[in-house]
């Protein structure tokens, strides 16, 4: 796990060409055990390609760019924001299969408040890369944070690894909860609690059972 490539926001461009990857899907089918040149096969490289244009489109994303239009005007308000149930599909750095599961994510604002839908193009853009689940929630979290300097950050993350569920160890059902506090959601433990019971109340039926 050490000495990984960490892409950054401004590591957008590839040096792959698009018919060198489709070639990898080629080599992969054949190492398989299939012919690559079979009908049925002909198109599977460049759909599979396709997919991982959408899969992995967060590296072209810039999150903090999303964040970038606020509002001030909100007449005073002044408590946390959350927005739950945030579903989302990533995929695991090690095995390249699905991660499935709910992002939560709350703020209270210092003046600023950002659109609500921006929450939650801020955990696609994190998800649509290769992810561990400790990274992606650090990753929104501290963006969040930074980008709108807020009183503090609240990031909770509940999913299912299908590299658990559909090989490997095989365990259907588990899920792995991980979480980020900063500012006022670390140092305050009513504000923790308030979150965590908002979160709490959405809970239930949150992962999927694959
Ligand atoms: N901490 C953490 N581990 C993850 C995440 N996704 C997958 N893993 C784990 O990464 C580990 C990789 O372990 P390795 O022993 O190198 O790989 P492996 O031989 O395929 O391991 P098994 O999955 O146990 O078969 C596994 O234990 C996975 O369960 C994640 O989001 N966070
Ligand atoms: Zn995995």
């Amino acid at each position: 796990m050490t000495n990984e490539r960490v892409a950054t926001d401004t590591d957008h461009t590839s040096d792959v060409s698009r018919a060198d990857a489709e070639a990898a899907v080629r080599t992969l089918i054949r190492w398989a055990g299939d012919d690559p040149a079979r009908e049925g096969l002909l198109d599977t490289p460049s759909r599979v390609v396709r997919s991982y244009e959408e899969f992995f489109s967060g590296y072209a994303q810039d999150p903090a760019e999303i964040l970038s239009r606020t509002f001030s005007e909100v007449d005073g308000y002044d408590e946390m924001i959350v927005m739950t149930d945030i579903r989302f599909e990533s995929h695991c750095e090690h095995h390249m299969v699905p991660i499935i599961g709910k992002a939560h994510v709350g703020y209270l604002p210092d003046r600023r408040v950002v659109g609500i839908s921006k929450l939650a193009r801020l955990v696609e853009i994190y998800a649509k890369r290769l992810q561990i689940q400790e990274k992606m929630t650090v990753q929104i979290a501290d963006t969040l944070h930074s980008v709108l300097q807020p009183k503090g950050v609240a990031v909770v993350i509940e999913a299912s690894h299908q590299c658990m569920t559909t090989r490997g160890v095989h365990k259907p059902g588990v899920g792995l909860v991980t979480s980020r506090m900063l500012g006022a959601f670390r140092k305050d433990a009513s504000t923790r609690r308030e979150f965590l019971a908002i979160v709490g109340m959405s809970a239930g039926n949150v992962l999927p059972n694959t």
